[in-house]
């Protein structure tokens, strides 16, 4: 799919001949990090964007590996024409009168929307980007305490396995499940900045409200009870996985991109981004920048609820870019359902004339065929 998504409107920019950059190009400077202890055996090779970062500062290339294909190139496949705006659906401060129509046709059309006036204090989001700033502006070995184990999903990392073709992603980041209390396992939040663990548990619990309401009224949008999708998605037992994005400045961001083309496996994803522009959508055969809106979340609708909804709702494609001078974050929570819960079309919604569109299968593997990239 994504060798399609080059567009004759999109606009081509002045970049070198990729040729050039590999054959100029350092070596990418590996980082050793020692861990503390015990020092003797445990010394770890590991490349983080934000150390390569800092050792490009003033340069002009990149390693080869972040150089993505032309065809995924920012600088060859972002349109400049006039863009066509997410849409944006006002909350109520909460209570969502009138919000139920903006998010269903927004969820119908796009897949993707922005929310002002969602209820969020302010400050309880100020400080969830000051404690995870601070967090990603530690000493390298502080954060490698948290480094992601293999098999796990949690934990501070890089990619480390190479995309298709030996493509590497200019980000770093850091997961751990915010909710329910059963699935949270402190030993991988950062015990640093201090308030790191009030703060994360105060949005948490703002934002349990916010993804409540998103559900009611994208169920009532299919004409059912408020709490079909909540419930038919594990109910009590859906999981929130936080995801900190850190996109170090990058000196080719022409030429790299943070997060690759991909549609969130969630059922929904609920995201605050920081003030510098990246987040990117792919429509009419073109990737668009998303406008930032101060305040705002931005709401994905992830693959789950377009199975249930049986492709009503759609989930969206997108990417991320990065920036030449500024780094870039996001705070993403991924609301899934628990591994073992079967998802597929609601029944209410299918009949003769609406046959199932997607097969019905554990969460689990659904999320197993994604990641290993094997048919669904
Ligand atoms: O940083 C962003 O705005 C989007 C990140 C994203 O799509 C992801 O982590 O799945
Ligand atoms: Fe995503």
């Amino acid at each position: 799919m994504i060798s399609s998504l080059r567009d004759p409107r999109c606009s081509i920019s002045s970049a070198p001949p990729i040729s050039t950059i590999l054959s100029t190009n350092p070596k990418p400077s590996y980082i050793t990090i020692c861990l503390p202890s015990p020092p003797d055996t445990r010394t770890m090779e590991v490349e983080r964007v934000q150390a390569i970062s800092s050792l490009a500062f003033g340069l002009d290339t990149i390693p080869p590996e972040f150089v993505r294909l032309e065809e995924e190139q920012p600088g060859m496949t972002t349109f400049h024409g006039p863009v066509p705006e997410i849409p944006v659906a006002d909350l109520g401060g909460g209570k969502g009168e009138g919000a139920m129509e903006a998010v269903v046709k927004a969820a119908e059309e796009w897949g993707i929307f922005q929310v002002v006036n969602h209820g969020i204090p302010a400050k309880a989001v100020k400080e969830l980007q000051r404690v995870g700033r601070e967090f990603f502006e530690l000493p390298q070995a502080e954060k490698e305490k948290y480094a992601m184990k293999e098999g796990k999903i949690e934990g501070y990392g890089t990619k480390l396995q190479k995309e298709v073709k030996g493509k590497k992603a200019w980000v770093d980041f850091l997961f751990h499940n915010v909710w329910p209390p059963a699935s949270i396992d402190l030993a991988v939040w950062p015990e640093n900045p201090p308030e790191y663990r009030k703060v994360n548990e105060e949005y948490t619990q703002h934002l349990l409200i916010v993804a409540e309401n998103l559900m009611k009224w994208l169920s009532e949008g299919l004409g059912l009870e408020g709490h079909a999708l909540r419930m038919a998605l594990g109910g009590d037992e859906l999981e929130y996985l936080l995801k900190i994005n850190y996109y170090p400045p990058c000196p080719r961001p022409d030429l790299a991109l943070g997060v690759v083309a991909h549609t969130d496996l969630s059922a929904i994803t609920i995201l605050v981004p920081n003030e510098v522009p990246g987040l990117q959508v792919f429509r009419d055969g073109c990737w668009f920048d998303v406008k930032y809106i101060p305040n705002a979340l931005i709401i994905h609708i992830g693959d789950q609820i377009e199975i249930l909804s049986n492709g009503r709702y759609k989930s969206v494609l997108h990417r991320t870019t990065v920036s030449k001078e500024k780094t870039r974050m996001s705070w993403p929570v991924f609301i899934a359902p628990p591994p073992e819960k079967i998802i597929g079309p609601l029944s209410e919604l299918l009949n003769d004339k609406n046959p199932a569109n997607f097969k019905s299968k554990k969460f689990k593997d659904y999320q197993y065929c994604k990641i290993n990239k094997l048919p669904q």
